[in-house]
């Protein structure tokens, strides 16, 4: 990709890093007055220009309008919709956009329902419409031919225009910018043309549609578009006729939508009085991303022609039209929040109860902390045990305080267990911790103050040789609590250490989902006040390992150490997910986080912790992560226990999700940081 003045330069724009703008439209149309109608559609294809928009569309035969029944048969109306077409060709010269417009068009003897693609001064091809709606209102193949399967050249003004159902508008220089076309009905169709388009490589589809509204269509328009772009893995553009259309015997919405891989990107009200623009930012990287994991994409692709064209986008910084969410792994909206704490909960209880039935375990062990993870996974441990119908007390929950813990996290654990009614026990690893660090001539036995990583792996190993030593004594299985996010930094201590588990419940669950997780439970309606209680005041608590004794300058701080949770969860989903570039991430982030104020917040999340990262913070966070994720826990998670995963951004899991050789380095991605993102 060329930029302006170096890779620096297009840092902040959106064509520089994958994106393209995508606009819909619907507006008032006169009934045959293609004059009237070409007006309206080139002062909006001129406002999407200057927006930078690479690609509009107006509905299905905007030019003259859909409702003329046998007048789409008077030669006064085509000539006049030929005549305004070929003016719209040459209004655009100076334009950047793709304007996609409805317009019947003759080819010989025959009369097509076409969409006409223009771009800069020349129509690039004609596209017909495939399938001609015949049942109930609709009258199409009484007007229209259909263009299924047709391919060739239309004689427009003298000259041949490609036409047919086999056309792909490829941008030169935008890679992964390929526009396919379909015509309303086309998409209703069990099989709709835009699927044969998508697997030849087209990226962005655009509907021109006359959808007469009866109740309940809306939700049935949005559901095919989010459906086809989600089986397409296409960006999905779409603009129902509006405000002009005949009443006689229907009548019309404007519904216009841009949809993306099966979410709604944008739309505007229906019914609207005066023309409605939409203009998405559709990311074609995410696209590509995704098609080269399902390997199906680019077959089939010999029978269609490729008409390139040049988008010449500015690379300038014009902002990011899409919401970029601030959680990936964390809905906003408070309702889906619920839905994906109640699954994510459901799925951990379920997979559990399953692996103590196979086991034939009797009893579960598991180490609390008072701290997120561990709660977590009692609960959940607690769960399964009532739904196995087990006594409480077969969960052997044991708080073990080591050099570093502090009174409120032991003291949250206690009410924890109690509350709970699972088997409380605390066992105090100090005396063992102790002969093991002189055993093994640690200074720390010597009476000096080094709470080095031999001292802090000494006390989170002990904790797990405990735990495991337990669970043969007492004929059960220790229950894993670490984290997604710890496994992707490598926050744990191998081996004989929190790494390891019998089952770990919470090996899918990245860090910034557990507290809403938790706080969900929580509010549950069948769950005591006092548990609720002591569950709030977990949430609220800074998140420490409490292996280095406080040495007056404050409980040791996880955060600090390996980065904002917020952030390094950030780049996981988009590392794991979509194998991003680094400084793509960078740029991602930087929209999500620099400003407090704007976008939502995920619902209940406490004002103290609404913070805002600049690009600074992100690239220092972001190396961090990087080297950690990439240069030195690979081996962790390599041999990592049993467990389930858990979000749809993926598992760590070497044999789900994630396989990666374990001893590997950051390099490439460093230097990649390092050279595209501004200091
Ligand atoms: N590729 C590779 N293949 C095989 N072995 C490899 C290796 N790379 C390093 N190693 C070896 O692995 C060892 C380092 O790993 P390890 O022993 O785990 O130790 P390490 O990763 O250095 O330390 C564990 C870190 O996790 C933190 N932690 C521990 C426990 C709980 C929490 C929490 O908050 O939840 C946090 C703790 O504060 C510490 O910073 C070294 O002996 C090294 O030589
Ligand atoms: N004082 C403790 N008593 C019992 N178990 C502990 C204690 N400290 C740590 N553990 C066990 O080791 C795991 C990892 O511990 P750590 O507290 O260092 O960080 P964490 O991963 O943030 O977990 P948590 O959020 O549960 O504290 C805990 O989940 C818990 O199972
Ligand atoms: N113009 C059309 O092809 C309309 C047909 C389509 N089933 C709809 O209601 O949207």
């Amino acid at each position: 990709m060329v930029t302006v003045k170096g890779v620096m330069q297009g840092f902040r724009s959106l064509y520089h890093q994958g994106f393209a703008r995508i606009a819909a439209c619907t507006l008032p149309v006169v009934l045959a007055d293609s004059q009237a109608s070409l007006h309206a559609i080139l002062s909006v294809a001129r406002n999407c220009s200057a927006q930078g928009v690479a690609a509009v569309v107006f509905p299905e035969l905007a030019l003259t309008g859909y409702t003329l029944d046998d007048l789409r048969f008077q030669d006064v109306v085509l000539e006049a919709a030929e005549v305004a077409l070929k003016k719209l060709v040459e209004a655009t010269t100076d334009l950047m956009t793709v304007v996609v417009v409805g317009v019947p068009l003759r080819r010989g003897d025959l009369l097509y329902n076409c969409a006409a693609v223009v771009h800069r001064g020349r129509l690039l091809g004609v596209v017909p419409k495939s399938y001609l709606p015949r049942y109930r209102e609709f009258y199409e193949p009484r007007h229209f031919t259909s263009g299924l399967g047709s391919t060739g050249v239309i004689r427009l003004w003298g000259t041949d225009v490609p036409f047919g159902a086999d056309l792909l508008f490829e941008a030169e220089d935008i890679a992964g910018l390929t526009l396919g076309v379909e015509i309303c009905e086309d998409l209703w169709v069990a099989s709709p043309p835009s699927g044969a388009l998508a697997m030849a490589g087209a990226s962005v589809i655009l509907n021109p549609s006359a959808s007469p509204v009866t109740i309940g269509r809306a939700e049935d328009r949005t559901l095919l578009c989010n459906a086809q772009s989600m089986r397409t893995l296409t960006a999905y553009a779409y603009a129902a006729a509006g405000e002009g259309e005949s009443t006689t015997d229907l009548a019309w919405d404007g519904q216009i939508s841009i949809h993306e891989a099966g979410k709604v990107l944008a739309r505007s009200d229906r019914f609207p009085r005066g023309e409605r623009v939409i203009v998405a930012d559709v990311d074609l990287e995410l696209l590509r991303q995704e098609r080269m994991r399902t390997g199906q994409f680019g077959m089939g692709g010999e029978r269609f022609r490729r008409l390139g064209f040049v988008l010449a986008p500015p690379l300038t910084d014009l902002g990011l039209k899409r919401d970029v969410a601030r959680f990936p792994f964390v809905p906003s909206e408070s309702e889906h929040l619920k839905r994906d704490c109640y699954e994510a909960w459901t799925i951990q209880v379920s997979a559990l109860r399953q692996r103590l039935v196979a086991s034939r375990a009797q009893r579960m062990v598991i180490g609390v902390s008072g701290g997120l993870d561990s709660t977590l996974a009692l609960l959940v441990a607690a769960r399964a045990a009532d739904e196995l119908g087990w006594p409480r007390t077969h969960v052997l929950a044991y708080t073990m305080p080591g050099f570093a813990t502090g009174t409120e996290s032991r003291g949250l654990a206690h009410e924890l267990m109690d509350a709970l009614g699972v088997e409380s026990n605390e066992l105090d690893i100090r005396p063992a911790a102790e002969t093991m660090l002189q055993g093994i001539g640690h200074p720390y036995s010597r009476g000096e103050a080094v709470h080095d990583i031999t001292f802090e792996n000494v006390q989170a190993g002990l904790r797990t040789d405990f735990l495991f030593r337990l669970a043969n004594l007492r004929n059960g299985i220790v229950i894993g609590t670490g984290d997604l996010s710890e496994l992707a930094l490598g926050w744990c201590t191998y081996g004989v250490g929190d790494q390891m588990s019998h089952y770990n419940v919470n090996a899918g669950m990245p860090k910034t989902l557990i507290q809403h997780v938790i706080r969900w439970f929580a509010r549950q309606e069948d769950v005591e006040g006092r548990i609720a209680s002591v569950l709030e005041s977990i949430v609220s608590a800074e998140i420490s390992p409490e292996l280095v004794p406080d040495s007056g300058q404050g409980v040791q701080s996880t955060e600090q150490i390996i980065g904002p949770y917020a952030l390094q969860d950030f780049t996981l989903y988009y590392v794991l997910r979509h194998g991003f570039r680094p400084s793509r991430i960078a740029y991602l982030a930087e929209r999500a986080w620099s400003d407090p104020k704007c976008g939502v917040w995920p619902q209940n999340y406490p004002q103290d912790r609404r913070t805002a990262y600049d690009l600074s913070d992100i690239r220092h966070w972001m190396e961090i992560f990087l080297s950690r994720f990439f240069g030195t826990s690979q081996f962790k998670r390599s041999a990592m226990p049993n467990g389930p995963k858990l979000v749809a951004g993926g598992s760590l899991s070497p044999r789900g999700d994630w396989r990666a050789p374990s001893d590997g380095n950051a390099r490439a991605w460093l230097e990649e940081l390092r050279k595209n993102v501004p200091e």
